[in-house]
């Protein structure tokens, strides 16, 4: 029986269908499926044909409706039918008959090249074949910025890239002879290696630079752009090799040249193959999550590896798939466990938590979640206490109690400085003695000197809140977590097999040692995902100090799948000049613009009215826009920094007759009706995406909010840490945008937008 593959670039197109053609197209794609291959072919409706002067024997074209064509790769060997686009009827053949596929020789992934196009700029620079000596760039016409791949009815010949009718391409102008070419200093060789087949290599040795590399993309084969564009970018062959080749080999084997049906198997970052009907529903009308199906190379290479040897990390910017790459782990690794085995996947918030239980529900059957807790570090902890102490409680009020007891005590310090030497150094520490407290080193890199007697009375002061919390069986997280690392160390069976953490630039030291502890050390042990420049509470963590050993296991990710490159390039300046540190380390995060973003839109809008009031109606007006614009009410979400705020945001737009619920993140729920703009804090955003969203009040006063940050005089590095806090809690605000972003502040704006 024959199989349908769908490749998801004509995926945008089934927008463009009214709804008989969806339904026609849905007949049609069935048909793909419960016919035998020699009654598809003489089906009268289908009136499938191959073109007479195609580029691709293996191209087909069938009808849909009396203005829409489908384009389909037939199998020749095999049973896979590849869907390969949508078009109008009167563009489809031209677009179809350019368009050739291939086997790419070295990663073994299905591609598809313009190849009418690249014979022409061929003939036109025939020194190509002469190498890195070879000067006569051909430079494609039309539009430039196209973007890559582009589905749609425009023929994609790089002589017209997004204008259909092309004639002949232009003449090719002399080349300036100040331009080198592009990849002069990769060997034929390399490229070779890389993938990159003859025809291909011939013509990049034409190029000059990056921008006619990227006018050409929809031309190019798709694999074989990403490594020209990669090694266009600096990146050296050894990198570009080990990050877009090796990743996209197959794991056994090569695949043959004209094994298209593997090849299509083969290519899952943009080929899906449906295996029944709902699903090839779901799949063209978008209902299905791609997240759930495409992974860059990279993802899928770190999600599904067998091994890795020890604890690895995935960093990245926002939107760049850590969550997913977790989430895929976590597949993974229920998969195959042992008997008896449990994964642990864990996270810090509440909210947080209950969004990965349901993206995991979307990803794998129940009775492999039933082998996957997935709960807060602090729920773990509280789980083992429990059960060696039964009576014991989560404190969530322990700033004040230190702050209540400081005062009463009249310590000489300002009040919240017993919690922070608590927290930020004894329990970060792990100093359990007054002899470890004593020692010189015990406060490194803290600024306010103790002397010994200081630090006795401090330690006193600790020890006597400890003993009071303690004797009321209500625990304050750094100390339950503690104890639960202690309760773990001590068990001769550890409760998880892995154990995987997203979002973990939040996490305490102290939610370190439990999780450490809370799995044996060894292959696949801890696979870790987060990113510090979103790091919205002040902890600093040392992994090495931690136990936790990740050199020579830890990866980047580098593209931005949620965010328009516009808005990730301004958000990215929040952060400018600052220097941020990997997680768990102490190098320096890769700058902003390592990461490359997969959408493009328009540039974030930002406003300073002069007062509350105009901010306010402003924001309205923003939001009516929006909702005009077709975006949907719960696609839409405004945050602004306080509760107190938020409120009354919400209430303003409810009173200028839109429909605006406040959003709890921890229930994932909303106020009164679901068909309403989102309202919430900055921290409820977090985790989260959405069409457009506003950030309401990036005032000087609110942003960084100063009440209870750290004197400088008492501790600058404190003071910075929690600044830097509050600068990344609006940078990760601005990067759940998906499309629009809109900033608004009335008087002096925040210092730390970059305006
Ligand atoms: N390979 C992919 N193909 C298509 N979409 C993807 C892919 N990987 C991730 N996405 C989508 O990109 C968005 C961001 O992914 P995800 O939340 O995993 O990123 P993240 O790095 O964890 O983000 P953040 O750190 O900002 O919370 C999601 O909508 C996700 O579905």
């Amino acid at each position: 029986m024959p199989q349908l593959a769908i490749d998801a670039t004509c995926l945008p197109q089934y927008d463009k269908l009214d709804k008989p053609t969806r339904e026609r197209l849905l007949a049609a794609t069935r048909k793909f499926r419960e016919l035998s291959l020699d009654a598809l072919l003489a089906h009268p409706d289908l009136r499938i044909r191959s073109l007479p002067k195609g580029q691709d024997p293996r191209i087909r074209t069938f009808r849909i409706s009396d203005s829409w064509t489908g384009v389909m790769l037939a199998p020749e060997s095999g049973e896979t039918f590849l869907l390969v686009h949508l078009l109008p009827r009167d563009t489809a053949e031209d677009w179809a008959t350019d368009q050739r596929h291939d086997v790419n020789p070295v990663m073994g992934t299905l591609e598809r090249r313009d190849a009418t196009a690249l014979g022409q700029a061929a003939e036109r620079a025939p020194a190509h074949a002469a190498g890195p000596a070879a000067r006569a760039a051909p430079v494609p016409t039309g539009s430039p910025g196209a973007p890559a791949r582009a589905p749609g009815p425009a023929r994609t010949a790089p002589a017209a890239p997004s204008g259909a009718g092309a004639t002949a391409p232009a003449a090719a102008p002399p080349a300036a002879p100040a331009a080198p070419p592009l990849f002069d200093h990769v060997s034929d060789h390399d490229l070779q290696r890389l993938g990159i087949d003859p025809e291909i290599r011939d013509f990049c040795r034409t190029l000059t630079t990056a921008r006619e590399l990227h006018d050409w993309a929809p031309a190019l084969p798709q694999d074989q752009f990403e490594v020209l564009r990669a090694l266009a970018d600096g990146h050296s062959v050894q990198r570009v090799r080990d990050e877009v080749v090796v990743p996209r080999r197959p794991v056994v084997g090569a695949v043959a040249a004209d094994d298209y049906d593997t090849a299509i198997r083969h290519t899952r970052e943009r080929v899906i193959v449906v295996n029944d009907n709902q699903e090839i529903e779901d799949v063209l009308a978008g209902e299905f999550n791609a997240w759930r199906v495409f992974l860059h190379p990279k993802q899928r290479d770190l999600a599904y590896r067998p091994r890795f040897n020890g604890p690895a990390k995935v960093s990245g910017g926002p939107g760049t798939g850590k969550t997913v790459v977790a989430l895929h782990r976590v597949k993974y690794l229920a998969e195959h466990l042992p008997l008896g085995g449990r994964v642990l996947l864990t996270s810090f918030t509440n909210a947080l938590v209950e969004s990965l239980k349901r993206n995991l529900a979307l990803l794998i059957p129940p009775e492999l979640v039933e082998d996957v807790d997935v709960v807060t570090t602090d729920k773990l902890a509280l789980d083992v206490v429990k059960e060696v102490h039964p009576d014991i409680r989560l404190r969530t009020d322990t700033r004040g109690v230190f702050a209540n007891y400081a005062r009463q005590h009249r310590l000489p310090w300002p009040v919240d400085f017993l919690f922070s030497e608590y927290r930020h150094v004894i329990t970060a520490r792990g100093i359990t003695t007054l002899e470890g407290y004593l020692d010189p080193d015990a406060r490194a890199g803290r600024t306010t000197p103790l002397n010994a007697d200081q630090r006795r009375r401090v330690w006193h002061a600790v020890s006597s809140v400890r003993a009071m919390m303690r004797t009321s069986r209500k625990l304050p997280a750094e100390d339950l977590h503690a104890e639960a690392a202690r309760i773990l160390s001590e068990r001769a069976e550890l409760p998880y097999t892995n154990v995987v953490v997203d979002e973990a630039q939040d996490l305490h030291p102290a939610q370190w040692r439990t999780l450490r502890a809370a799995v044996p050390p060894g292959p696949n042990d801890l696979f870790i995902a987060g990113d510090n420049r979103q790091r919205i509470y002040d902890n600093t963590v040392s992994f090495k100090q931690l136990g936790i050993e990740i050199v020579g296991r830890s990866y980047p990710l580098r593209v931005n799948y949620r965010t328009t490159e516009q808005i990730l390039t301004w958000a990215d300046g929040i952060l400018r000049g600052q220097p941020v540190l990997e997680l768990g380390d102490s190098a320096a995060i890769e700058p902003g613009g390592s990461t490359r973003c997969v959408l493009s839109g328009p540039p974030p809008e930002l406003y300073g009215a002069p007062d509350e009031p105009t901010e306010l109606d402003a924001l309205a007006e923003r939001v009516r826009g929006w909702l005009a614009e077709g975006i949907e009410p719960a696609d839409i979400c405004v945050t602004a920094r306080t509760n107190k705020l938020r409120d009354s945001v919400a209430a303003h737009l409810r009173a200028r007759a839109l429909p605006a619920a406040i959003f709890n993140p921890r229930e994932h729920s909303v106020t009164d009706t679901a068909h309403a703009v989102r309202v919430t804090t900055m921290h409820g955003v977090k985790g989260l995406e959405f069409r457009a969203i506003a950030v309401f009040a990036a005032t000087a006063d609110a942003l960084p909010q100063t009440d209870h940050l750290t004197d400088p005089a008492l501790d600058e590095n404190q003071r910075r840490a929690e600044l830097d806090a509050q600068r990344s809690l609006l940078y990760v605000a601005c990067t759940r945008a998906r499309e629009r972003l809109y900033v608004s502040w009335h008087g002096a704006p925040s210092p730390f937008l970059p305006l």
